[in-house]
Formats: C-alpha cells, sequence, structure tokens
C-alpha cells in the first residue's frame, strides 16, 4: 500500500502547558488537579494511594514528571522509554499530549490498576462512567427508537431505501458528533450544575466544516466492506456510536464493523472493551422495548462477528497518528473508512501541534491508509481545515470558540488507500 509515512508539511511545535493564558495551561494547572482529586472522592482508596493522588495534584501546577513506579502494565516498559526525554522536566514544560496521557496512565500506577491485589483492574472513573450512562436513559430510548423507525422507513414510506439510508445517515452522524460534546473530562471541570447546558438542538449552524453529505454517500454506496471506529467516551457518545454501529449493520450497508477501543482507563471516560459489552448488555436487558431490541441486534452483530471489539496500546500512547506501528495501519487499512471520534483522538490526528487553522487537514492526514471522517466538538486550541473567513467571523462572536465544545467538525479526508 502507498501512503506518505508523515504531514506533507513541515511539523510545527506542540501545545505545552507553559502557554500563559491558554487552554492548556488551564488543563495542566487546573483541570488535570481536579481529575486526580475527584478520584480521592470518588474511590476508596486507602490513604497511601489518596495521599499520592494529592501529591500528583499538587505537582501538576509547577512540579517535575514523576517516574512510574513498577507495574505489570504490558505497556510499561514502553512508557519507561517514552518518559526518557522529559525526565527532570515541569509537566507545564512538556507536550500537553504527553502530559495527558502519561497522566492518565500515572493515575493507574498509583492506585494499583496493574498490581495484583484489592485495586487490580478497578477503574477509578468507574462511577462518572455509570452516573454518564445513567442520565443519558432518556435520550437513549428516543435514540434507539429512532433507529427503529430509520431501518423500517423504506417499508413504511416507500421512499427508496438508498434515500432513506442517507437521510438517517446524515441524522446518525449529527448525533454522533454531538455526543461528544458530553464528554466527561469536560464535566468535571464545569460541575453539574452546568450539564444540562448542552443541547443538540442548533446541531447544524455550529457544524464548522460539514462533509457529511459525502460520508452518506460513500457508506450508501459500499454495501459491503467495514467501517472502523476510532472510538472516544461510554456514556452517551457510545451509545451514539452503537447507533450507528447498528443502523449500518442492520440495514446491511456494510458487512463488518471494528471499533478500536482503549486497552485501559483514561481520560476519565474514554471506552474500553469492558465499558462496551457492559453497554450493550445494559440495553439488551432494557425493559423499554426499542432499547432492548437495539441491544439484542448489537449482541447479535457481536455473536456473528459483524460487530469486533478490539483494542490497542497505541490509543493510550503519547504518540502522534503518523507513528503509527505498521500492523495497526494495515489493520485499519482493511477498512473502507475509519471513523475517528472526539477531541484527543483528533489532537492524536494532528499531533497535537500549532498548525494554522486554516491548514488543509489533508496535507496533515495524508499518512492513514483509507478514508477517514473525524467526528469532533472542538475542545481544544488544536485544529485544521476551518476556512478563514469562518475564523474571523468566530474570533468576533465567540472568542472561546476552540475550547467551549460549542462548534463541531465533520472532516473527510479521503486517504491514499
Ligand atoms: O472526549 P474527548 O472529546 O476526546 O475530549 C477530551 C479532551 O478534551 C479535553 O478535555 C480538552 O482538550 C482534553 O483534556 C481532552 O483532550
Amino acid at each position: 500500500m502507498n501512503f506518505a509515512p508523515l504531514p506533507k508539511l513541515s511539523i510545527p511545535a506542540p501545545l505545552i502547558g507553559a502557554e500563559k493564558g491558554s487552554f492548556t495551561e488551564f488543563t495542566v494547572t487546573q483541570r488535570m488537579p481536579d481529575i486526580a482529586r475527584r478520584i480521592v472522592k470518588e474511590n476508596n482508596f486507602p490513604s497511601d494511594i489518596n495521599d499520592k493522588l494529592e501529591n500528583l495534584a499538587n505537582e501538576l501546577v509547577s512540579g517535575d514528571v514523576q517516574p512510574l513506579q513498577p507495574d505489570t502494565g504490558a505497556d510499561f516498559s514502553t512508557w519507561q522509554k517514552y518518559l526518557e526525554p522529559y525526565q527532570g522536566q515541569r509537566w507545564i514544560d512538556i507536550p500537553w499530549f504527553f502530559a495527558e496521557t502519561y497522566f492518565y496512565r500515572l493515575i493507574l500506577n498509583i492506585t494499583n490498576y496493574f498490581n495484583p491485589g484489592q485495586w487490580e483492574g478497578v477503574d477509578p472513573f468507574a462511577l462518572q462512567k455509570e452516573r454518564g450512562l445513567e442520565s443519558s436513559l432518556d435520550a437513549i430510548a428516543t435514540l434507539s427508537s429512532q433507529v427503529e423507525k430509520w431501518l423500517n422507513s423504506s417499508i413504511e414510506t416507500e421512499m427508496s431505501p438508498e434515500l432513506s439510508n442517507h437521510k438517517a445517515l446524515i441524522a446518525l452522524l449529527y448525533f454522533d458528533l454531538w455526543g461528544n460534546r458530553v464528554d466527561l473530562s469536560l464535566w468535571s471541570a464545569l460541575g453539574d450544575e452546568n450539564r444540562a447546558e448542552f443541547d443538540i438542538d442548533t446541531q447544524q449552524g455550529h457544524i464548522l466544516v460539514d462533509d457529511s453529505e459525502q460520508v452518506a454517500n460513500l457508506l450508501t454506496k459500499l454495501q459491503s466492506g467495514r467501517v472502523d471506529f476510532i472510538v472516544d467516551n461510554a456514556g452517551f457518545e457510545l451509545i451514539c456510536d452503537l447507533c450507528l454501529v447498528d443502523f449500518i449493520l442492520s440495514s446491511g450497508l456494510v458487512s463488518q464493523a471494528k471499533l478500536h477501543l482503549k486497552p485501559h482507563p483514561t481520560f476519565v471516560s474514554d471506552a474500553t472493551i469492558k465499558d462496551v459489552l457492559h453497554t450493550i448488555d445494559l440495553l439488551a436487558n432494557s425493559n423499554k422495548g426499542e432499547i432492548a431490541s437495539s441491544g439484542q441486534r448489537l449482541q447479535r452483530h457481536l455473536g456473528s462477528e459483524k460487530l469486533i471489539l478490539t483494542d490497542n496500546y497505541f490509543w493510550t500512547s503519547p504518540l502522534a497518528a503518523w507513528e503509527i506501528s505498521d500492523p495497526l495501519k494495515n489493520e485499519l487499512g482493511e477498512a473502507e473508512l475509519i471513523i475517528v471520534k472526539g477531541d484527543a483522538n483528533y489532537r492524536r490526528l494532528l499531533g497535537d501541534r500549532h498548525w494554522n487553522y486554516s491548514t488543509d487537514i489533508a496535507d496533515i492526514v495524508c499518512y492513514l491508509p483509507s478514508p477517514m471522517i473525524a467526528l469532533r466538538t472542538l475542545k481544544s486550541e488544536v485544529a485544521a481545515g476551518i476556512p478563514t473567513d469562518v475564523i474571523a467571523k468566530l474570533n468576533q462572536t465567540d472568542p472561546n470558540w476552540l475550547t467551549n465544545g460549542q462548534w463541531g467538525v465533520v472532516q473527510l479526508v479521503m486517504g491514499n488507500g
């Protein structure tokens, strides 16, 4: 397969926490310490673990990066290598993407997630994930009954199957985009009372680049083949992913869907294989008919291996997406379309660098072997492919447009596969 291994342009500097007044600074010095302290409140860890979490919270502000204590994680020695260039440096001086991914790996190291004993495999974010799922139950019912209608709509409305699938796909792509607004790492910072402010009514007006038509065309023409999802959050976003998966598989638009998941808890709400299985189980056992049908269809797709769940330590690593290993790149090359979800995965695509926001995204993301669609609400000062007039207008009307989670992109890059 012939594709460029690197962005076509020279690679700019990474975002770092020491950039005064930036959202990156706010995250490293305030949001991340809050997240560490919230773990103490929401779990029953013993005092030595809680003390270490409190130390971590304090040292983020101006202290140095601390090493990992030996643990049995399969990625332990790889992390030792990733850490080498940053030892003795302050959290705020190292690349933000490294700081954030390492922070979450360090939390698991501190809480003995990888060590045999009482805390082995205990997800420190379990409570937040569970609450996220519970608070989405009404939305889940609405969405699943809508999927059911879409699956039957060419029969009920006499619309051509191609047209009705096309309409359903556009709507599901929008849901899947806005489902990403609701991520728990931002919720931690906002507090409970602000959650109601997330609304999905103003969908189209807030999409800065919208390639959903092209994606729907691509998907309706496939009729077989595989679509891969680089999954982001558990909870409502995962439900939106699963509704899209259910629709493309149950309507026969594609023959397989593969979900790429995190091998361990990270970024508070990111989904693991366990989270997906738990969510599908919850749907299948719901006492609401339409939710249960959707869950049961997904269970059947799992059973027949039309739906595949996989994880890889690349997705929790500090690496840019162009540093992906050959086996994983070849695996993605088997897909007809790769759907990349969320802000952190988008930051990985762009290497979390200071690109000019109007840079053609295809000149950066030219290293993937298959067409890729990014569904991302903006939550960080990283972007590409936004028209200059749109940027100028947003700078006037909404100075926090890059980070307030109110704006989204549906960006397609056709790839070289
Ligand atoms: O769940 P998502 O969309 O990846 O968002 C999480 C990301 O957003 C942020 O909250 C802001 O960039 C990061 O801390 C993290 O990269």
